[in-house]
């Protein structure tokens, strides 16, 4: 009769912590404690509950690195450790010795446990010593600088002292001062062995580290101008997160001086999530991803604007301590709209269907949304404009020391010239923000305008036929329309066709979806909606200056009196207002000769105020 099959060893990656300890542990660093979980120790390992039944079971968990290399056995109760493989990678590897090989090598120096960067006080302590082993403390949680900064800067301080040597000991923090003080006493002793130990005299206020030493830390912590940010907007559906997120990227591309990432809920779900449902878990996993790519980003110093729904309270601490686990900055704003007036404007329809029970778990409705308390801003949109409700944000994060996006756009030279007020600081950023529109002479080159709708058969062909025949040719615009989600070749919508003034005739018209090309070539794109708008800056994020509604382009030309052609595009670029959807022209396909009458008339309002614009 066979042996029953004992049940597989389950891997498990544990926290940076963690496998810091285990590092420790395996190179004897802890003696006496050589195993994880003892009575009273703060150096222990916990496994998730699933993992540690099967642990259980099994007698045992291998504990692997993030890439899934086996680096130990650890018994199951009991802890002890059987090593499988040795760490072999992570910078400056080759200065991870154990105590044995530290006191091989370095037999007869002053050992000196290193916790932050060096200064010039303390080196000049040090260089009295003799031949020294600077013990850089480099576990996870290092309080002053990262582990591969404090590195990095120890290295740097040791070629200031000729003849020492750099030994990294991976001792993490625990969160428990005193605990952690006693381990770190018992950690350096087992380093110095015989040797003596010198402890570095606190830090001289007045002294400052040697200016190589200074770039790895600057480096290190940049200021809030340069670090990661990730602005995190969570809220109800049609809460306006997606809108607010919008207006701060614009402001944020405007204001230039970052790089920027648009994370928003519909879209990370059409491609990062694509197949996931609404289900809890496959929420929770949505949020990870996209925390996991903010996080990253942040990593890089970059912003990047995530606005999913994220209703749950774990989730977004998760995502805070990705993103402050790659030294971003995590700001949280709580578009705290509440559910009646979401579903009021219920600009979907999913709150109708939702309560008609034909979408299970709807945020709100049949699942759960867990309000934070723990958002640097709360913004309740009701009532509100867009740009009121952003300025809340604008100052919150100005306060708050990241960003400050809340002075007016900078204005052109052009506006500034003929009056408009540009106070002395923001001098500097009127210059540069003249120099990067083109404005070329009017007349130079023909102005080309593509009108944009969702089929490309009522209002965008409306908006292109009666342009042109209000115009022409021979004032230097040319005009042209396309559809979102346009078919090709279809003849214009007989009922709109109907209200097209005397003299202009649909005949030669036909439909055409709209191609990135055509984005690229328009010097003007002007929709119907602000969700056409939408769906064109999604794709094309940088063509934000030069793609409005036709209701937000009417407003802004306005106030830019005396400027025609290429000069009014340049000046509506730098100061237009928002895409407010109130003054989208609503769509009159199958709404009758009526809903055609009275998008035509609206059309014809703004149609007209925007060509007298433009051609002065
Ligand atoms: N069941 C259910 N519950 C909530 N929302 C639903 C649901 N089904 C579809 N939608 C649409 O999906 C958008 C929310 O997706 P998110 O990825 O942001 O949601 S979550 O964070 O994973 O909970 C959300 O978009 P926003 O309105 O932009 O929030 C909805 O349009
Ligand atoms: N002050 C405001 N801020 C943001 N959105 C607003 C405001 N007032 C009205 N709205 C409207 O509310 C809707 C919010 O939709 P959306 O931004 O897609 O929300 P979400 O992304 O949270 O689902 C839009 O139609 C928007 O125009």
């Amino acid at each position: 009769m066979s042996t029953p099959a004992s049940p597989p060893v389950p891997q498990h990656c544990p926290t940076p912590r963690e496998l810091d300890d285990l590092e420790l542990l395996v190179h004897g660093a802890l003696a006496p404690t050589t195993a994880f979980n003892e009575p009273g120790s703060p150096v222990t390992l916990t496994l998730p509950e699933q993992v540690n039944a099967q642990a259980a079971a099994a007698g045992a968990v291998e504990l692997v690195d993030p890439e899934g290399l086996p680096l130990a056995r650890v018994s199951v109760p009991g802890g002890e450790i059987e090593t499988l493989t040795h760490a072999q990678f992570g910078p400056f590897r080759s200065h991870y010795l154990t105590p044995r090989q530290a006191l091989e090598q370095y037999a007869g120096r002053t050992f000196v446990p290193v916790d932050d960067a060096l200064t010039r006080a303390q080196l000049d302590q040090l260089a009295e010593v003799g031949p020294l082993v600077l013990l850089a403390l480099v576990g996870h949680g290092t309080p002053a600088l990262s582990p591969v900064a404090l590195l990095r800067a120890t290295l740097a301080a040791a070629g200031h002292l000729p003849g020492a040597a750099v030994v990294a000991v991976p001792l993490a923090a625990h969160g428990d001062a005193e605990a952690d003080h006693a381990l770190g006493h018992r950690v350096v002793a087992n380093y110095a062995g015989h040797n003596p130990v010198l402890a570095l005299s606190s830090t001289d206020d007045d002294s400052e580290p040697p200016a190589d030493i200074a770039e790895i830390v600057d480096f290190d912590q940049p200021t809030p101008e340069r670090q990661g940010l990730v602005l995190f907007f969570t809220g109800l559906s049609g809460s306006g997160k997606s809108t607010l997120a919008r207006a701060l990227v614009d402001r944020l591309l405007e204001h230039g001086e970052r790089t920027v990432t648009t994370l928003d809920g519909d879209v990370v779900r059409r491609h990062l999530s694509a197949g996931l449902t609404f289900s809890k878990e496959d929420r929770e996993t949505n949020i990870r991803r996209i925390g996991w790519v903010a996080a990253e980003i942040s990593r890089h110093g970059g912003v990047a604007v995530c606005s999913p729904i994220a209703p749950f309270d774990a989730t977004r601490q998760d995502v805070r301590a990705m993103v402050d686990e790659a030294g971003g900055a995590f700001f949280l704003v709580h578009v705290a709209t509440p559910l009646e007036e979401c579903e009021r404007r219920d600009r979907k329809g999913l709150y109708a269907k939702a309560r008609r029970g034909e979408i299970p778990e709807f945020t709100g409705i049949s699942s759960p949304y867990e309000e934070p308390d723990d958002a640097d801003v709360r913004v309740d949109t009701t009532g509100r404009t867009i740009d009121d409700a952003l300025d809340d944000v604008l100052v919150a994060l100005r306060d708050a020391g990241y960003l400050d996006l809340t002075a007016e756009e900078p204005t052109t030279a052009e506006f500034g010239g003929r009056g408009a007020s540009a106070d002395a600081s923001s001098g500097g950023r009127v210059a540069s923000a003249s120099e990067r529109i083109e404005t070329p002479a009017p007349g130079a080159t023909p102005l080309k305008v593509l009108f944009v709708c969702t089929a490309n058969i009522c209002r965008s062909p409306f908006m292109e036929l009666v342009a042109r025949h209000e115009l022409g040719d021979r004032t230097g615009l040319e005009f042209a329309s396309a559809g979102t989600h346009g078919f090709r070749d279809s003849e214009m919508d007989p009922v709109m066709a109907d209200t097209l003034p005397g003299g202009v005739a649909p005949d030669g018209f036909r439909s055409r979806p709209l191609t990135a090309a055509m984005v690229e070539e328009a010097d003007l794109v002007l929709t119907a909606e602000a969700a056409h708008r939408t769906f064109i800056l999604e794709d094309h994020p940088g063509a934000f200056r030069k793609v409005f509604t036709l209701g937000q382009f009417a407003e802004a030309t306005t106030s830019a009196t005396g400027l025609t052609g290429h000069e009014l595009l340049a000046a509506v670029a730098q100061r237009r207002g928002s895409a407010d959807p109130s003054l989208d022209v609503p769509d009159p396909y199958r709404r009758g000769p009526e809903g055609a009458r009275a998008a035509a008339d609206l059309l014809t309002d703004r149609l007209r105020a925007i060509l007298t614009a433009l051609v002065g």
